[in-house]
């Protein structure tokens, strides 16, 4: 078994696309639970960024909150250099796959070539720890039966998860070739406050508080492992702290859900009429069924999740509700 991550106590975090879903929600725990650690939030800003996200830590001493691109490479470097960076924790991604259907250039280059440029200063600048935040698409889509392990092969199907899995690689080479340390984390579909309304479930709950039709892709079949996401965040801590070098672990939480399941529920707890569904044409490629196998971060790091899904949708219901303005009315 490869050996623990060796990490100084008191760590410098180079947070990338903190601004954004996963990477606000995250720092939001860590900024509070670990206050002797810097934290570098390095962010883009693009349309599913928002400052906003962290207003309420902007004074904390130990954060500090950078605009720029990770594709940047000089911008990167510099960073890493100056802040002297123990850790990068990758959050910065071009992450919806029917935009990607659209337009795949940009997760091209976010994607490849900004994980590569963030690789490259982490080389340079000899970081402690390179934490890659990956997903279970790279595995490509399941039947009805079976899990994803780590040991499953890599078979994307969309430009978006073709980029991620290409990142995956390039990080598992430049551990191979040049010895940089990493971990990669997989997650399922993660959920919760403060994700932009472009993805399934922030969408359903704006379109029925604004009465507005919720497409559904096809008849709504397919299925997903929904993960809340203060339970990723756990999960990440646990790797930073205590993974294993250059180890893959799959985040999930055995949560499956069919969509058409997940947005009827949201109606029934919103008391909204079903009629408000549409059924649209099925995304081109559509994966039917992602549902990773987490039993290796289970035993090996103790990882457990907390939140059940009837939960942390209501959880997340209830702060839609609450911060409705943010988002202004939905166009479609
Ligand atoms: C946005 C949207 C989605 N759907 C369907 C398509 C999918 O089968 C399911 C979930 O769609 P999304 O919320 O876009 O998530 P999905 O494509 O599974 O991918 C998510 O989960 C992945 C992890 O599994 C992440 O890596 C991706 O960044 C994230 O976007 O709901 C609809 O039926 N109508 C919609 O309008």
């Amino acid at each position: 078994m490869s050996e623990r991550n060796l990490l100084p106590d008191d760590l410098t975090i180079l947070i990338t696309g903190g601004a954004g879903f996963v990477g606000s929600n995250f720092l939001r725990l860590m900024l509070l639970k670990y206050p002797s650690y810097c934290f570098v939030n390095m962010d883009k800003l693009t349309y599913s960024g928002n400052i906003n996200n962290l207003a309420d830590f902007l004074e904390y001493p130990n954060y500090s909150f950078i605009h720029g691109d990770i594709c940047d490479r000089a911008l990167v470097d510099s960073i890493v250099e100056k802040h002297d960076i123990d850790v990068i924790i990758n959050f910065a991604a071009e992450s919806h796959v029917d935009r990607s259907i659209k337009d795949p250039l940009i997760f091209v280059k976010t994607n490849i070539n900004g994980t590569q440029s963030l690789l490259d200063a982490g080389l340079k600048h000899n970081i402690k720890l390179f934490l890659q935040i990956s997903t279970d698409e790279v595995y490509g889509s399941l039947d009805d039966t079976g899990y994803f392990t780590e040991a499953s092969r890599i078979a994307p199907n969309n430009p978006y998860s073709a980029s991620k899995a290409s990142a995956d690689m390039l990080i598992s080479s430049y551990g191979n070739t040049y010895g940089l340390p990493f971990n990669i984390v997989r997650f399922g579909n993660t959920y919760g406050p403060f994700q932009y309304p472009e993805k399934l479930i922030p969408m359903a709950i704006l379109n029925a508080l604004h009465n507005q039709p919720i497409p559904i892709h096809g008849k709504g079949q397919s299925i997903r492992d929904w993960v809340y996401v203060k339970d990723n965040n756990s999960a990440i801590d646990r790797v930073l702290h205590f993974g294993r070098r250059g180890e893959v672990y799959n985040i999930g939480s055995n949560q499956e859900k069919r969509t058409i399941e997940v947005v009827h529920l949201i109606l029934e707890m919103l008391k909204k009429p079903n009629h408000l569904i549409e059924f649209v044409e099925d995304r081109p490629g559509q994966d039917y069924r992602y549902a990773n196998n987490p039993h290796k971060i289970m035993s090996e790091l103790g990882w457990m999740p907390q939140y059940n899904f009837l939960e942390g949708l209501q959880t997340t219901i209830q702060w839609y509700i609450e911060h409705m303005e943010w988002w202004g009315t939905p166009s479609n």
